[in-house]
């Protein structure tokens, strides 16, 4: 924007009565819910709507997410960028008419958590083209996630995650607390050839204020890299072409399994009986050493033996995060059943390879009675673990869920052995 159009766009926003819509992006596991958790806690968010959409068969997210009423909305018919004209159509008209009927408390703006496989600009697109929408609700602004452990890996492997930076109006910058300052560096390096208007913000495990956030003003394509204006022009040229014109089943095509790349897949492993967490641990912690790069993202909700609330599993790639615990279970479907649940986002990772889990478990059960398995002198995979509590009992000694474990030191919330 420039000097001469700026009174213009500033009288107009403070005209404008539609709604203000938040897309709220960032690869897998980049720290979404997190943010969003913590955002919801202040009060200035009181009239905000949220809608979540996630990836996979089974929904974690709006489980982890404390505010639950009528205007949290659950998009769960697939990728937002691939569902976008139902789904997140649907959810924005069934909002706006029941807030103007009084049947909810008036919305005062939107934040719409895509999954970590959206491609954002076919939802920016729908909120600017589509006649009821548009409207209704204006889009202001676009803010991604960036993960600063794993965000160079994932802008060189999937187009995503490129698409996700370079639309954004602000880049939040997570785990820095996790990162070391080369691949800080690096990553700062990559932001600035891939978006160099968007300020950055460091963000430690999801604590922002909302004024930090909103208010980026009606979404433009201007000062940004000239791709995304171009990407913008084609979404809209691919979504006014009438059906049946031979693009219906282009963009399903596009937006299906090949947009986010044949090689990327989900599928949900259940545990219908509560398991050994220390079986659980190590047997996991196996499966992500042997498959973290193909492994995208892991969560779940996990019962264990002798714990009565769902422990709520987080991993990207070979990283398995704290785990915590819910409150309570959840009362719906299917998470009633107290069953465990974990949703494995994969490339190139058959569901068969990752099923060896169970054959861990029982492995390791049988070998170690009570539950307390240990492989070379420590229970704990060597780049992971998953201890519940931690203290310190000596120099490189530690207990881990009260298992003393000697010889390692702790980087990061993680059990390094010192060799
Ligand atoms: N150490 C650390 N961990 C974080 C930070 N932000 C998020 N996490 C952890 O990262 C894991 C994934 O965070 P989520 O908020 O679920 O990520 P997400 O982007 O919503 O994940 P998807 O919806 O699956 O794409 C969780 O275990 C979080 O606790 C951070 O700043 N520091």
């Amino acid at each position: 924007m420039n000097n001469e159009t700026q009174p213009y766009h500033d009288l107009m926003a403070q005209t404008d009565r539609r709604i203000p819509v938040t897309l709220l992006t960032g690869f897998l596991g980049a720290g979404k819910t997190t943010l969003l958790n913590n955002l919801l806690q202040h009060p200035e968010m009181a009239g905000a709507a949220v809608l979540i959409n996630e990836f996979g068969e089974v929904g974690i997210d709006h489980h982890l997410v404390d505010r639950v009423d009528e205007t949290m909305m659950i998009l769960d018919s697939g990728c937002i960028c691939c569902s976008v004209q139902g789904d997140l159509v649907k959810a924005l008209r069934n909002l706006a008419q029941r807030s103007s009927m009084r049947e909810i408390p008036q919305v005062s703006r939107v934040v719409i958590e895509t999954t970590g496989l959206a491609d954002p600009l076919p939802v920016i697109s729908t909120l600017t083209q589509e006649w009821f929408v548009a409207a209704r609700y204006q889009c202001d602004g676009v803010i991604t996630v960036v993960d600063a452990t794993h965000a160079l890996q994932q802008l060189d492997q999937h187009r995503e995650a490129v698409r996700q930076v370079a639309m954004a109006d602000r880049l939040l910058i997570t785990k820095c607390d996790l990162a070391n300052t080369t691949g800080r560096a690096a990553l700062d390096g990559r932001l600035d050839a891939l978006n160099p208007g968007a300020p950055r913000i460091d963000v430690c495990r999801g604590r922002i204020s909302p004024d930090a956030l909103f208010g980026c003003g009606i979404y433009s394509t201007g000062g940004r890299s000239t791709n995304v204006a171009a990407w913008l022009g084609a979404e809209q040229m691919r979504a006014q072409k009438p059906p049946g014109a031979g693009t219906a089943a282009d963009h399903a095509a596009d937006h299906s399994h090949g947009h986010h790349g044949d090689s990327v897949s989900s599928f949900v492993i259940s545990f219908p009986d509560p398991v050994a967490w220390y079986s659980f641990a190590v047997a996991m912690g196996r499966i992500l050493q042997t498959h973290g790069p193909k492994i995208l993202r892991v969560k779940g909700l996990m019962n264990i033996m002798g714990d009565p609330l769902p422990r709520v599993i987080h991993c990207v790639q070979d990283v398995a995060y704290p785990p915590v615990s819910l409150c309570t279970w959840p009362a719906q479907s299917p998470f009633a059943d107290h069953h465990g649940r974990l949703v494995f986002i994969v490339r190139d990772l058959n569901r068969e390879e990752v099923e060896a889990i169970r054959c861990g478990f029982s492995a390791v059960q049988n070998s170690a009675p009570g539950g307390r398995p240990t492989i070379a002198g420590c229970p704990f995979p060597t780049r992971c673990w998953l201890a519940h509590n931690v203290s310190r009992v000596g120099s490189s000694a530690f207990k881990l869920d009260g298992w003393e474990v000697q010889g390692i030191r702790l980087r990061s919330n993680r059990a390094v052995p010192i060799t």
